[in-house]
């Protein structure tokens, strides 16, 4: 790999750029309903990047210091030849990347997870947000909950680790939180909750009537368990609590109640190439046109510094007066979550 090229990516704000999320599809099996809506538009084939030019922009963006990298979608692992991704990408494991990732809604697992192990993946977050078939069904609006356990059942026997993120739905799934905490704690299972982001242009009373401060959620596990706050990072932006009584370990992502943009390290590529330097955020650079019109990487590491430079400070997410402002149209699965 070309590491003369690679003075490190800083944005504006002093922050190094070590993480890169990148969506490889914007298709998925399911429809969850604070992410797309039920009929969906999805991008015409020849608009996607070929597999080989994903590969081409994770490996200039390695060579510019990224460590970390994320596959997400869209579901990911619905993309055809998706696994031939994986196995080229792990060629940098250990030579500059040091975690091959994904973030996945779980469905494809039990095809997948052995062939995953195999291209150095070591650990996985399944999307998993109730453990009610009939409300699985009502939320994901195509998933079939049974498919998913199996699916986590066959990644744990391959030896992923398994981190689970549910979205914190009041109304919704407010009534399984000790369910889901001793689930998890059952199957040895990292849990982290995440708040519901206003992205989609899917209504907004329903976003201020689902919308569970974490704040809140973290006040009800104190009722039952002694929680112990930990230092330690992923490199995403969980902040984790330790339950004494278990040992268990519980994340929160609280982009509303607690904002953590000021330690944010990361940006995200679309599957047609377009570089969000905030998920919180409109601004993009294309970087399909510099990827395209010369096999030269220059173009390309310059269009990515370019960007990096106008990263922003943050989001402007808030549901406080009882309004929804920040909100985005673009759907979550557009840049991956
Ligand atoms: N606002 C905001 N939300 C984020 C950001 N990164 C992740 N999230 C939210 O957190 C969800 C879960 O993230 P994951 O895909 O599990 O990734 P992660 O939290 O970086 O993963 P770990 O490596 O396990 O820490 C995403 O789908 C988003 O909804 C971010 O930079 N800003
Ligand atoms: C967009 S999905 C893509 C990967 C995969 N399909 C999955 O579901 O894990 C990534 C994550 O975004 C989360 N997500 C989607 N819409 C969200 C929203 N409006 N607010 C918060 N998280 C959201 C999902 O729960 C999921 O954990
Ligand atoms: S959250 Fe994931 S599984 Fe659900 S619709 Fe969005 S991309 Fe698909
Ligand atoms: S909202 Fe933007 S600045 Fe904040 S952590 Fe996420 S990507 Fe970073």
């Amino acid at each position: 790999m070309d590491h003369a090229a690679a003075a490190p990516l800083i944005d504006p704000f002093a922050r190094p750029i070590t993480y890169l999320r990148v969506s490889v599809t914007d298709r998925c099996d399911f429809r969850c309903v604070y992410c797309m809506a039920e009929h969906m538009q999805f991008l015409p084939k020849a608009e996607l990047l070929t597999l080989e030019e994903l590969d081409r922009l994770c490996t200039t963006f390695i060579g510019l210091g990224v460590r970390k990298l994320r596959i997400t979608g869209g579901e990911p692992l619905v993309r055809r030849g998706i696994m031939g991704f994986f196995r080229n990408i792990s060629r940098h494991l250990g030579d500059g990347l040091d975690e091959l990732t994904l973030t996945t809604n779980g469905s494809q697992l039990g095809r997948f997870a052995t062939e995953l192990v195999d291209c150095g993946v070591r650990r996985v977050n399944v999307s998993l947000d109730t453990l009610d078939a009939d409300k699985f069904a009502r939320i994901t609006r195509w998933g079939r909950l049974q498919q998913v356990l199996d699916g986590i059942s066959k990644a744990q026997e391959a030896g992923l680790r398994v981190k689970i993120n549910a979205v914190a739905l009041k109304g919704v799934n407010d009534d399984e939180l000790f369910d889901l905490v001793t689930w998890c704690g059952d199957q040895g299972h990292d849990l982290t909750f995440i708040e519901v982001m206003p992205m989609g242009d899917l209504g907004n009373e329903d976003r201020l009537d689902q919308y569970w401060p974490l704040s809140d959620l973290r006040n009800q596990l104190a009722t039952r368990y002694s929680l112990v706050d930990l230092a330690e990072r992923t490199g995403g932006p969980a902040r984790y609590v330790r339950l004494n009584e278990t040992g268990q370990k519980i994340g929160f992502i609280t982009p509303l109640t607690h904002n953590f943009c000021e330690s944010c390290n990361r940006v995200r590529v679309t599957c047609t190439g377009e570089l969000y330097m905030c998920l919180g955020q409109e601004d993009r650079a294309d970087l399909r046109a510099p990827l395209r019109s010369s096999e030269e990487d220059q173009p390309l590491r310059d269009a990515i510094r370019a960007a990096i430079a106008r990263k922003p400070k943050g989001h402007d997410f808030d549901y406080s007066r009882q309004t929804v402002s920040g909100q985005m149209t673009r759907h979550m699965s557009h840049t991956g979550g």
